[in-house]
């Protein structure tokens, strides 16, 4: 923490206020160093379960767990001031019912300090979000394409186009009716996207939605050129970090092979060094 004075970080009912306001930017994060670049810029910091696929090398986010979730969520919380932190419920830590999903939403808040939760559903978790609300749990709801479905979903593909549209509004309509103080809206059409945002009380924060969302996500790793296994049409690559890291790798390797390196400046000379010299 600086000396200066600093803002506090917002709060669930800080979020659900900007509806309608200055868009809320966010991004996910999954260790200190990356929390602390991105701290001044975003409203709120995800810790994903997507840092499975990221970080671990996992397939699909099936395979997170709640330990897995708690150490990237601590990690997080140590580069953090004055960005909120939301942290997402692993694959079946929340679906059997509700009481399940309480004990271990409280766990991931108070091992990490999290501020809130974030679950993948709609119409099906609404009675599981207004329990978590109801006991002191913020909620944001995911909808749309819910990555933890991938296998009932058959693909990571658009949700609700023609006839799907009315159940992805029945969705939002309902987490925000349970209570949820945000929502994801994940790879849906524009135009329903639009629609939804405009019909709920809520913020709307779009990844593959629409530019009118309340706010935009995006995987930290994608946006950063870092992960590169696959690519999202909704992804903006805005740095192009991981051929960059490879050249650096690259040129190091040649200059060990070479005995270029280390050099004279990285080496250490067998007098203790006079008062004044840096080494
Ligand atoms: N690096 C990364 N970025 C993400 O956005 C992300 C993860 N990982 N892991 C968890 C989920 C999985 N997500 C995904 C994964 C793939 C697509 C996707 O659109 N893939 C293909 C199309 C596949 C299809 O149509 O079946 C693409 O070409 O964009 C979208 C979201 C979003 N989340
Ligand atoms: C892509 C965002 C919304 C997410 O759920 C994740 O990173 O796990
Ligand atoms: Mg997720």
């Amino acid at each position: 923490m600086s000396a200066t004075a600093h803002k506090k970080a917002p709060n669930a009912e800080d979020i659900r206020a900007r509806k309608g306001t200055e868009p809320l930017v966010s991004l996910t994060a999954y260790t200190t160093p990356m929390a602390r670049l991105m701290d001044a810029h975003c409203d709120f910091v995800l810790v994903g379960d997507s840092v499975g696929m990221v970080l671990h090398g996992l397939t699909s986010t099936l395979g997170v767990t709640m330990d897995m979730m708690i150490m990237h969520g601590q990690a997080v919380a140590r580069g953090l001031d004055r960005a909120m932190m939301v942290i997402d419920m692993p694959f079946a830590s929340y679906e059997h019912d509700p009481a399940q999903a309480f004990r271990n939403a409280a766990r991931l808040m108070s091992e990490t300090g999290a501020g809130a939760v974030k679950l993948e559903g709609g119409v099906e978790m609404a009675e599981t979000i207004r329990f978590l609300v109801k006991r002191g749990v913020p909620v944001m709801a995911h909808i749309g394409l819910t990555p933890q479905s991938i296998n009932t979903l058959g693909g990571y593909k658009v949700q609700g186009r023609d006839k799907q549209a009315d159940a992805v509004l029945a969705d939002a309509r309902a987490v925000a009716e349970a209570g949820a103080f945000s929502v994801v809206l994940e790879k849906v059409p524009q135009s329903l996207a639009d629609r939804i945002t405009s019909q709920i009380a809520i913020p709307t924060i779009g990844i593959g939605a629409s530019a009118g969302c309340d706010g935009q996500i995006l995987v930290v790793d994608d946006m950063l050129g870092f992960f590169t296994a696959f690519k999202p049409k909704f992804v903006k690559r805005y740095a192009d970090l991981g051929p960059l890291a490879e050249a650096a790798i690259a040129e190091y390797a040649a200059e060990v092979r070479a005995r270029s390196f280390p050099a004279d400046e990285h080496v250490f000379a067998d007098q203790t060094p006079s008062k004044g010299s840096k080494s």
